[in-house]
């Protein structure tokens, strides 16, 4: 079904027009008009399947430009989701002249409330800032007629519920509620439910809860092999672009680091950089400057980078649907890709739970040997040495070549020149400091540092706390960090 047979105003559909959509995707044809008639809604679909304008264009739909009040707000649980949905929204507003703000923690708040004089019609933010913004009277969402919590069983999870409850009594009882992720665990939408008025479900059914454009595998290491298992796997797949995830900030940095003594171009991203650090690592990978992104769960959700082609879940993820989430940046709007998690003989249990939520078994691959990587890096020397030979590029060369073949015998001059166009596996020697496996018991020992070095950092926006494979247990975890004037809580763990 077309944008163009929904009952929908025409500044917007030449907005997606513009957008360069034509086809609804599932997720859209069955929740717009639902969403249109004004009811509660949680819907449900696949990574990459366009919920941003599923919920965007109702909202836009509903808003009047020229009324003074912010009229909706989205939230999501991170500050690069909240900056990616106002671009979204502005998109479709933009020929009916609707304006989103971003509001998220780490930027200048006299900034914000310079951009919230100009009043916008809808609000994109992160729970902690937003929240900020209520207190200071610099936000008022008491005529708004429609809120969104995107990725919403994470905004749901233990260490949002309390923001998203008071950031619910400042708004209307008349307003109109929606849910969107690719995940919705039972409890969490039991729980959502008590906010919302009779909401409608829009699930759309899939075999699996994965996109099976996705190649899943994962490989056998243990923890002291992870490294090289990597870089081998860079070596022979050459990603055009992939993300690698590790399970905290510490790991994340060393990974880096680490990636970068072998000499890859690699980033990373996690909670405790500045956010102008994290603008910037996105912008860099965004624009192809750097192929690699080593992250932590801050980029595992909502994210919408095009032409992801690999994620490597270096370590594993704290809980099932974060897998679902980190390989979905992956296979997007129709495109294929692939996934390798690497698994240490005591996370078994994990890989098993994993695939029981996804409903698709994950492939098992071998750790490439050292031969094998090499003859990766080969075939790039002989595809290289192929492109310049039809690129027809080498003439100023051939007086070269004529005096090293009339003494050398032909097949060696090439070999020659092709060792040293080959980059070699690199096998500089690397310590990361040891991880412990994904535990099966409450509260590991892992997590409790993690924790702990977090509140002496502030700076990040969310909190895993109590969180685990066996447990989503409330104990807790919330922390007071020392983020933006010690307002905005502390919501960061492994983010
Ligand atoms: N109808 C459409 N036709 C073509 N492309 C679309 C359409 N709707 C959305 N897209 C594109 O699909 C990509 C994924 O959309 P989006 O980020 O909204 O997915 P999502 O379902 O929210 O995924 P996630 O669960 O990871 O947040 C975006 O690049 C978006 O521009
Ligand atoms: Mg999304």
């Amino acid at each position: 079904m077309k944008f163009s047979e929904l009952n929908i105003s025409e500044e917007i559909l030449k907005a997606t027009e513009r957008m360069g959509f034509t086809e609804m995707t599932p997720i859209q044809e069955q929740s717009i008009p639902v969403a249109e008639t004004g009811v509660d809604l949680i819907g449900q679909a696949q990574t990459g399947t366009g919920k941003t304008t599923a919920f965007g264009i109702p909202m836009i739909e509903k808003a009047d430009p020229d009324a003074a009040e912010i009229q909706g707000v989205v939230i999501t649980p991170t500050r690069e989701l909240a900056i990616q949905n106002a671009h979204e929204l502005n998109a479709i507003g933009y020929y009916k002249k609707v304006r989103t703000v971003a509001i998220y923690g780490g930027q200048d708040i006299q900034k914000q409330i310079r951009d919230l004089k100009r009043r916008p019609s809808i609000i994109s933010a992160t729970p902690g800032r937003l929240l900020d913004h209520i207190k200071r009277r610099t936000i008022r969402l008491s005529d708004i007629k429609m809120i969104v919590l995107d990725e919403a069983d994470e905004m749901l999870n233990m260490g949002f519920i309390d923001d998203i409850h008071e950031i619910l009594e400042n708004t209307p009882q008349e307003r109109q509620t929606l849910l969107f992720s690719a995940t919705m665990p039972g409890p969490i939408q039991h729980l959502a439910e008590k906010f919302m008025k009779e909401p409608k479900k829009v699930q759309i059914k899939a075999k699996t809860l994965t996109v099976s454009l996705i190649e899943q595998n994962y490989v056998k290491v243990r923890e002291a092999e992870k490294f090289d298992a990597l870089t081998r796997f860079l070596d022979i797949q050459l990603p055009e672009r992939a993300i690698v995830f590790g399970r905290t900030k510490r790991r994340v940095d060393e990974l880096m680091r680490a990636l970068q003594k072998r000499g890859y171009e690699a980033e990373g991203i996690h909670g405790d950089l500045t956010q102008s650090k994290r603008d910037l690592v996105l912008r860099r990978f965004k624009q192809d400057e750097v192929k690699l992104l080593v992250a932590t769960d801050v980029a595992a959700r909502g994210l919408d980078i095009s032409n992801v082609t690999h994620v490597y879940n270096f370590d594993l993820p704290q809980d099932p649907e974060s897998y679902v989430h980190r390989i979905g940046r992956t296979g997007r709007a129709g495109k294929t890709g692939m996934a390798i998690t690497f698994i240490t003989p005591s996370e078994f249990p994990h890989l098993r739970m994993i695939e029981k939520l996804t409903k698709q078994p994950m492939k098992q691959v071998q750790m490439p040997s050292y031969q094998e990587a090499l003859l990766g890096q080969q075939k790039v020397a002989v595809e290289t040495l192929k492109s310049s030979l039809e690129k027809d590029n080498y003439h100023a060369y051939e007086l070269r070549a004529e005096e090293l073949l009339s003494d050398n015998d032909p097949q060696d001059v090439v070999a020659a020149a092709l060792k040293v166009l080959t980059k070699e596996p690199d096998t500089t020697p690397i310590r990361l400091t040891h991880e412990a496996p994904l535990s099966v018991k409450r509260g590991s020992n892992n997590r409790g540092r993690s924790q702990q070095r977090a509140s002496h950092n502030g700076g990040g926006n969310r909190d895993r706390g109590g969180r685990g494979f066996y447990s989503r247990n409330r104990d807790n975890d919330r922390r007071h960090g020392n983020s933006y004037r010690g307002k905005e809580r502390q919501k960061s763990n492994n983010y």
